[in-house]
């Protein structure tokens, strides 16, 4: 791979430049001008290498001890809502590295990001006094989309150790964020790259299936019915002849006693350059309030495990009033599954519309309670859960 030089940058300051507030208004103005630059045909646009996009970035918190307090939670480790933030930020600049024309000033391309499809950590703790590095590179291309591959590694004794693995997706739309504009084609080098171009074939065809088969659209398996009717059977009251009559087996809690809610008021200072809410803010507040949950639910610090299928349907605007609900959904030992929920509230016409669905696992200190759904809307929330959980367990 390319080494490209570390950029000592704190990603998000690239709004500001020359000292001087961004103008999202006039900047959006002006990015109008630069429709003429779109490429008509993906064929149009030269091809690129895997090495071209591969960027590294040094957050520096063990050689600038002044930025650490912006990282650090109240268990002396990284807030991890923060390196969301930055893997987000750093998605979008290697999306640009892989698009960019040397002849153009500006990019045509508004990128957004589409899916965080997985993030995986190996270390539970991840350390306020140490240096982090950041890697990734454009991994696969569609004709609009870009899959991304990111890595984390943090420094002790002289030696950068891996942290997590990311894979997001990131969608290419024209200056004005209207319509899909065309990417670079992507060619593999070595059989290695063809085998990661490969598998992010294989996500994209895995993400259809997955869809398909969601329980939104389809009925659960014989399996995932028997799971039901099992909760349902282990749940009835034995002292009575009735289907109504509900106990809640010794150390388990209800799932509609598992959630919490929350709102946030996207204020300006959450926006990116497009005008719009930052994905990365809208993933940190997420996970925010899904730790909360883990923490509560659990009741002992809980440690993120893995982030995956986070879809991001549709942009959040400025002054929006976001309405987060998280809910345990799943539980197996010291695992706790929790799915959260966003939606905008418009006070115009009093309708809210959903704009992400987030899954985050989360591993406890101890033994957690057994979630139980209670009706067959929760029961399907119990086996989403289950197969996202699964899903997580077969790559770690
Ligand atoms: C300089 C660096 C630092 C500055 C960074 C600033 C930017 C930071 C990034 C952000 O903060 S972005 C804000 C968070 N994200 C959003 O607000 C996106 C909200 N969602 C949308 O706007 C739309 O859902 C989206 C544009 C993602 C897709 O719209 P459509 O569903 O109409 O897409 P379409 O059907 O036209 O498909 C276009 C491509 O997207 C792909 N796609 C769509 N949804 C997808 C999904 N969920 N997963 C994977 N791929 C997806 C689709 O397969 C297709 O790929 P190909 O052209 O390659 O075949």
């Amino acid at each position: 791979m390319n080494m490209h030089k570390p950029l000592k940058v704190k990603l998000h300051l690239i709004c500001y430049f020359q000292g001087k507030p961004f103008d999202h208004v006039q900047a959006m103005q002006e990015r109008k001008a630069l429709h003429t630059l779109l490429a008509k045909r993906q064929e149009d646009l030269p091809p690129r290498k895997m090495k071209d996009s591969y960027l590294e970035v040094i957050l520096p918190l063990g050689s600038q001890p002044e930025i650490r307090e912006k990282y650090l939670n109240v268990h002396n480790s990284v807030r991890f809502g923060r390196i969301l933030e930055d893997l987000d930020s750093l998605g979008v600049l290697i999306c640009y590295t892989h698009t960019k024309q040397e002849m153009q000033p500006r990019s045509p391309l508004s990128i957004v990001t589409a899916l965080v499809d997985k993030i995986n950590l190996c270390q539970k703790i991840i350390h306020p006094d140490c240096d982090i590095k950041f890697t990734g590179n454009v991994s696969w291309v569609g004709k609009t989309s870009m899959e991304v591959k990111m890595h984390m590694l943090q420094l002790h004794d002289g030696d950068y150790s891996p942290v997590l693995d990311a894979t997001f997706v990131m969608v290419a739309r024209d200056p004005e964020n209207k319509r899909p504009a065309f990417v670079n084609p992507l060619i593999p080098e070595s059989p290695e790259e063809e085998e990661i171009f490969k598998q992010g074939e294989l996500n994209k065809l895995k993400r259809i299936d997955f869809n398909t088969a969601s329980l939104l659209k389809m009925a659960p398996t014989a399996e995932e019915r028997n799971i039901v009717h099992d909760i349902f059977l282990n749940t009835l009251d034995t002292r009575t002849v009735s289907f109504q009559s509900r106990k809640l087996p010794p150390n388990a809690v209800w799932m509609e006693d598992a959630k919490l809610k929350g709102l946030q008021i996207c204020h300006p200072e959450e926006r990116n350059i497009f005008n719009r809410i930052f994905g990365g803010f809208l993933m940190r507040k997420a996970f925010e309030l899904g730790w909360a949950i883990a923490c509560s639910y659990g009741g002992s610090r809980p440690f993120i495990v893995s982030v995956d299928d986070i879809m991001f349907q549709k942009p959040v605007e400025v002054g929006s009033l976001l309405l987060l609900s998280g809910q345990v959904c799943y539980t197996e030992n010291n695992y706790i599954q929790i799915r959260v929920h966003t939606e905008v509230y418009n006070a115009n016409t009093r309708e809210n519309h959903t704009t992400n669905v987030f899954h985050f696992t989360f591993v406890s200190e101890n033994e957690v309670p057994q979630v139980v759904p209670k009706t067959y809307g929760e029961s399907m929330l119990y086996l989403d859960g289950k197969r996202h959980f699964t899903a997580v367990m077969k790559e770690i």
